[in-house]
């Protein structure tokens, strides 16, 4: 699969015929779940997060057993304009952290028992800057959409992407304006946690952006060459790679919901194997998730990115599993079932 993907068009053409669902695999898992001892319904969510594991695992009974948290990181042109509370430097300082296994996401990762991968593209070369040209080449854009593709594990139960890019907020701001239009503003947040005169910079750069691509872009891959970082490509290649290898995908805050929302606008379908882990405090993640018809697992006002918030609801999702897994049946039990 990844060997036939050499230009944005192959990607556009893949976007076409992406495997589906297992409904016959998520019947069984309603008939299982039936007859735990609970009223039907009573778990909530974690019912429906059970049934979504079960129609991508494959699985009446889903497994938590090899969860991954995959975090990219790049560089961004736009960071010349003081958009961000931090130098760009940290991107590669993080890269390092990571490394090492000082982030917030290794902690988390470690609470579920997830491998993180770290994936660096390019931390040298940043993109190019997007008010004056598109942020990448072609070429750039489908390489890095494959080393997202190429990052995930095959074997993984649960994939939870994340990324790290000084500016990023910025490229994301920027992706949904030129997708779903409105003002700037609407999009924007205060991401590391700028002041008033770095928010005004960074509503004129993706006011800008939107004047130089806003009528000549033709979809939602075009959006991603055009205005994407390198992470959030390779987010994208990687939350597409999942579901060619059928594996379920937690989003995670803004950054990741951007990327997600570049497949989406190409091909409605595109994000069924996807759930969003957590709203992020940035206020165009809000819209977005309106935009894809997503609800989120949690609200913990997170701002981090890094995937933090799609490993964290993944933890929800072990627990739902636990539940589903390990809870007895009515007969089993020697429970009276009521009028089911
Ligand atoms: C130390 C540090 C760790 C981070 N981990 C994630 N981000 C997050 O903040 C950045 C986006 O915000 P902005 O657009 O304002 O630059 C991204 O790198 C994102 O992943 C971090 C940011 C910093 C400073
Ligand atoms: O929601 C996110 O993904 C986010 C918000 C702020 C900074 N970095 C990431």
């Amino acid at each position: 699969m990844l060997r036939s993907i050499t230009s944005m068009d192959d990607i556009r053409r893949l976007l076409k015929v992406l495997p589906g669902p297992d409904e016959e695999a998520a019947i069984q898992a309603v008939k299982h779940d039936s007859r735990l001892t609970k009223p039907r319904g009573s778990l909530g969510r974690l019912e429906e997060i059970v049934l979504w594991l079960s129609r991508w695992q494959s699985r009446d009974v889903p497994v938590m057993g090899r969860p991954q948290s995959c975090v990219f990181a790049g560089n961004h042109g736009i960071a010349c304009y003081n958009v961000s509370a931090f130098p760009a430097a940290v991107t590669r300082q993080m890269v390092e952290n990571f490394t090492r296994g000082g982030a917030a996401i290794n902690q988390l990762a470690g609470v579920l028992g997830a491998e993180v991968t770290v994936r660096a593209l390019h931390l040298d070369q940043p993109t190019q800057d997007f008010t004056i040209e598109p942020a990448m080449s072609e070429a750039s854009c489908v390489e890095a959409f494959c080393v997202g593709f190429d990052a995930v594990d095959p074997d993984a139960t649960l994939l939870c992407p994340g990324e790290m890019g000084i500016g990023n907020t910025t490229s994301a701001a920027a992706i949904c304006h030129l997708l779903w239009g409105g003002r700037a503003a609407d999009w924007i947040g205060i991401g590391t946690g700028i002041d008033k005169a770095q928010y005004e910079r960074k509503v004129d750069v993706v006011a800008r952006s939107y004047q130089l691509h806003g009528d000549v872009v033709t979809d939602g891959l075009d959006v991603l060459q055009r205005v994407g970082g390198l992470e959030i490509v390779a987010m994208a290649g990687a939350i597409f790679g999942a579901r060619w290898l059928r594996i379920p995908v937690m989003l995670d805050g803004f950054i990741c919901g951007a990327a997600a929302a570049t497949l989406f606008a190409t091909s409605r379908d595109s994000l069924m194997h996807c759930m969003v882990g957590h709203g992020s405090s940035e206020p165009g993640h809000r819209l977005l998730l309106e935009r894809i018809g997503k609800r989120p697992l949690l609200d913990l006002d997170l701002r981090l990115g890094e995937g933090t918030g799609a490993v964290i609801a993944g933890l929800i999702a072990r627990a739902a599993v636990a539940c589903h897994s390990g809870m007895a049946s009515f007969e089993d039990a020697g429970v009276d079932s009521g009028h089911l």
